[in-house]
């Protein structure tokens, strides 16, 4: 039986009297690439922390692989790589030694280390630049750089928050595809974004959060077979941006 990588059950968050995600459950098996679709402030990134550990929930069980965020922490997130929207990068390293930094963190041989973050480079096109301080990367280069380090380790579970916002059309495409790699050896993708049509392009099925609860899941096709007039409602009000989702054509 093929068990969930990534799981939520009951998850809730409060922020005072504020209730920022409640009652939330989710499944994702190993090799689906699953979008967490929802308005601003509808509980993604919350959402998104307390499965990474960064948060404590209120209520509920978050777990990666089996392991408890809360229980076993460190078993948890080990198995986990995480990339946020605005990514922390250290400005006085350089791309190389960046790599190396992240491979001590996770533990990897130097060699290792070196070894995929050279073929992540090479990927990314930033072969020649290896050597440049992280400071001087343009938005696109740190989202890249910021994959490669999330990258090193093999995570089984890989979290990205709105991985494409800023991003030319080409990086967007490379993101895509690199997602789709990362997922064919058996990684569950599980990334936020607030524009339908990214997720539609991108996802082979999507959560909908809005005001802190999920209300529909599957594939896009399936909730559109649904006919529920709701459902169109809340596509209407994620904001799609047009320019964002022509990054993602041929
Ligand atoms: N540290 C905090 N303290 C108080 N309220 C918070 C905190 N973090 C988030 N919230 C509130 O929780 C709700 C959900 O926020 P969250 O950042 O998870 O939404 P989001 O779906 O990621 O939004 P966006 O697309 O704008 O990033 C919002 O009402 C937000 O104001």
């Amino acid at each position: 039986m093929n068990e969930p990588i990534i799981e939520a059950v009951g998850l809730q968050k409060r922020f005072g009297d504020i209730v920022a995600v409640q009652n939330v459950d989710l499944s994702i098996y190993p090799g689906e690439i699953v979008g967490f679709l929802g308005p601003n402030g509808a509980g993604k990134t919350t959402t998104i922390k307390m499965l990474i550990g960064l948060l404590r929930p209120s209520a509920g069980v978050a777990r990666i692989g089996g392991f408890d965020l809360q229980k076993a922490p460190l078993r948890a997130k080990a198995l986990l790589g995480y990339v946020p929207d605005q990514p922390f990068l250290p400005e006085k390293l350089t791309a190389r030694e960046y790599i190396q930094f992240m491979g001590g963190l996770y533990r990897l041989e130097p060699k290792i280390a070196r070894e995929r973050g050279e073929d992540l480079l090479r990927l990314f096109g930033l072969t020649d630049r290896g050597d440049e301080l992280l400071g001087g990367y343009s938005h696109g280069m740190r989202q890249k750089a910021a994959l490669t380090g999330a990258l090193l380790h093999q995570p089984r579970a890989f979290f990205l928050d709105e991985p494409t916002v800023g991003l030319d059309p080409r990086s967007a495409r490379l993101i895509k595809d690199l997602l789709r790699d990362v997922a064919a050896q058996g990684t569950a993708v599980f990334m936020s974004t607030h524009i339908l049509e990214i997720a539609e392009r991108m996802c082979d099925r999507v959560f909908i959060i809005n005001k802190g609860a999920i209300i529909a899941s599957g594939t896009l096709d399936q909730l559109r077979a649904g006919g529920d007039a709701s459902l169109e409602d809340i596509f209407l009000s994620l904001t799609g941006d047009p320019d964002e989702v022509a990054l993602l054509d041929d």
